[in-house]
């Protein structure tokens, strides 16, 4: 809020001044509404000379509005009103006696209804510049539409010129036609007396070859005259010999119509065979019917079989399959029975006597079932006389070469598992190694020693497990003779020494 200071003589100046200043504004703005410019410069103008009427009474003002006057002169009407307002305020809120209530509030009442008249011009003019405004889109769009409808016209335009050329050079040929056509007019008319001379010349023609033609029907009719005679003569001939002909044909009818029965005996004849023979064919068909349906059945039955047949060979290729596991299971109990009744066997076989030898000189007391022998001793007393040894098992002299392998069979197959295995006979001399290893007569298989019925017993055993098993089987033939090994299999004796 601005206030004005100054010493109260100059007071009564001041505000006959600000009074003087205020009405000399109103009318000026009342009469220059209508240019904004110009009013801005008028109030600028007359809030100048009032700042100067302040300066020159020396009067301290205090409005900060107005220490801004010069660059008020581009200000907006709202602004300059705002100041004007200020002005009047103080001069109203302080009481400044000199200046008269009544003249200050009548004359901020005009400011009010000069604001408003502004205002209502403003809106006035604003509503005129949108007026303006829509009228210019509406004209701009006018102008375009006109611009399109000149771009569409002068196209239209080209293609009319474009048909107008096509026209032209359509009529060019129609015109060249037209004088092709005349050239054709002209020849064609020349054609025309040409073949009008042509057609009086065949009248012509035609005139003579009728009358040419008339003079030979004259004599033709006279030609049929006589030929017309010459064929009734010839009826006449004709009918007689018609009359000679029916009478033929008379007899013919009777040879005929007894010919005719002895056909229709034939045919009766035939008819019948004809009967028999599709009686029988029917009875074929019925017989290859029952062929076919007895294949059909024969065929289902071999179907049946083949099907049951081929779930029996699956059967058998599951059975060959579990076979092999079930032969490794075997053959892994097996070889843990053998373990299980001992790696190292022990047995005795007694010797029969050999023929001469006393038979009553035996030492053999008892033979057990578990393996024991008692041997006696005569010449010992009768406490040391009997002596029990113990084997796996006690082979008496009865006992074949085939009793003695049994027992030992298991034990060499294992061989064919991976298995080591050694057999050897030990005795004196005489007591029968050679015969229980190797047998008296090697022709014979009964007389087989435990060798022989071995290796026999591995080859056929190495056959049957061809599917699974490849073997390769070596032979060595050793001798253990006074602590010395030889090669019995070498052909060089000097090599026949083991180093
Ligand atoms: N179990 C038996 N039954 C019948 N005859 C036998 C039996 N054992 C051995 N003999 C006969 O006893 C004789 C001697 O046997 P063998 O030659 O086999 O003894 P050996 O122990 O091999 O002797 P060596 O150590 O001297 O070679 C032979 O005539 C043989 O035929």
């Amino acid at each position: 809020m601005g206030t004005i200071k100054g010493t109260k003589p100059k007071k009564k100046q001041q505000a006959s001044r600000v009074v003087y200043l205020l009405f000399h504004l109103f009318q000026s703005l009342i009469s220059k509404t209508q240019k904004k410019t110009s009013f801005n410069h008028l109030v600028g103008d007359l809030l100048k000379h009032y700042l100067l009427t302040f300066k020159e009474a020396k009067v301290e003002l205090v409005l900060p509005e107005l220490t801004k006057l010069n660059s008020l002169e581009n200000a907006s009407s709202r602004s300059l009103f705002k100041i004007v307002h200020k002005i009047l305020d103080d001069t109203i809120e302080n009481k400044k006696e000199d200046v008269p209530d009544r003249v200050a509030s009548v004359l901020k009442k005009l400011i009010q209804m000069t604001e408003q008249q502004i205002s209502k011009q403003a809106e006035y003019f604003k509503k005129q510049k949108n007026i303006y405004k829509t009228r210019e889109e509406k004209y701009q769009l006018k102008f375009k539409v006109l611009g399109s409808l000149v771009i569409g016209a002068a196209e239209e335009n080209e293609l009319i010129k474009n048909q107008l050329q096509l026209i032209k050079s359509e009529k060019k040929k129609i015109e060249d036609i037209k004088k092709l056509e005349d050239v054709e007019l002209i020849r064609l008319r020349q054609e025309k007396n040409e073949c009008n001379l042509e057609i009086s010349k065949l009248k012509q023609e035609i005139e003579i070859t009728r009358d040419t033609y008339e003079t030979r029907y004259v004599q033709l009719e006279k030609h049929g005259i006589e030929v017309e005679s010459e064929l009734k003569n010839k009826i006449t001939d004709l009918e007689n010999l018609l009359t000679g002909s029916r009478k033929k044909v008379k007899e013919l009818e009777k040879f005929t119509e007894s010919k005719f029965l002895r056909w229709k005996k034939k045919e009766r004849g035939y008819k019948n065979f004809m009967d028999f023979q599709s009686g029988s064919l029917k009875e074929l068909r019925m017989g290859s019917e029952s062929i076919k349906q007895e294949v059909l059945k024969t065929q289902q039955i071999y179907t049946e079989e083949i099907n049951q047949f081929g779930m029996k060979i699956q059967g058998l290729v599951d059975a060959a399959q579990n076979y092999h596991t079930v032969l490794t299971e075997n053959r892994k109990l097996y070889n843990e029975v053998q373990d299980l009744k001992g790696n190292i066997r022990v047995y005795c076989r007694i010797r029969p006597f050999l023929k001469g030898q006393n038979q009553k000189q035996t030492t053999i007391e008892y033979i057990g079932e578990n393996g024991e022998l008692i041997v006696t001793n005569p010449s010992k007393q009768i406490k040391e006389s009997h002596r029990l040894f113990k084997f796996n098992k006690v082979f008496s002299p009865s006992a074949t070469q085939e009793d003695v392998f049994v027992d030992t069979q298991p034990l060499i197959r294992s061989v064919l598992d991976g298995y080591n295995v050694c057999i050897f006979a030990y005795g004196q001399t005489g007591s029968g190694k050679t015969y229980t290893m190797t047998g008296p007569n090697v022709s014979s298989p009964e007389d087989w020693g435990v060798n022989y019925r071995a290796l026999n017993d591995l080859f056929h055993l190495s056959q049957t497990r061809r599917s699974s098993f490849e073997y390769e089987i070596g032979v060595q033939m050793v001798e253990i003779y006074n602590e010395q090994v030889r090669d019995l299999l070498t052909s060089d004796t000097t090599q026949r020494r083991y180093p």
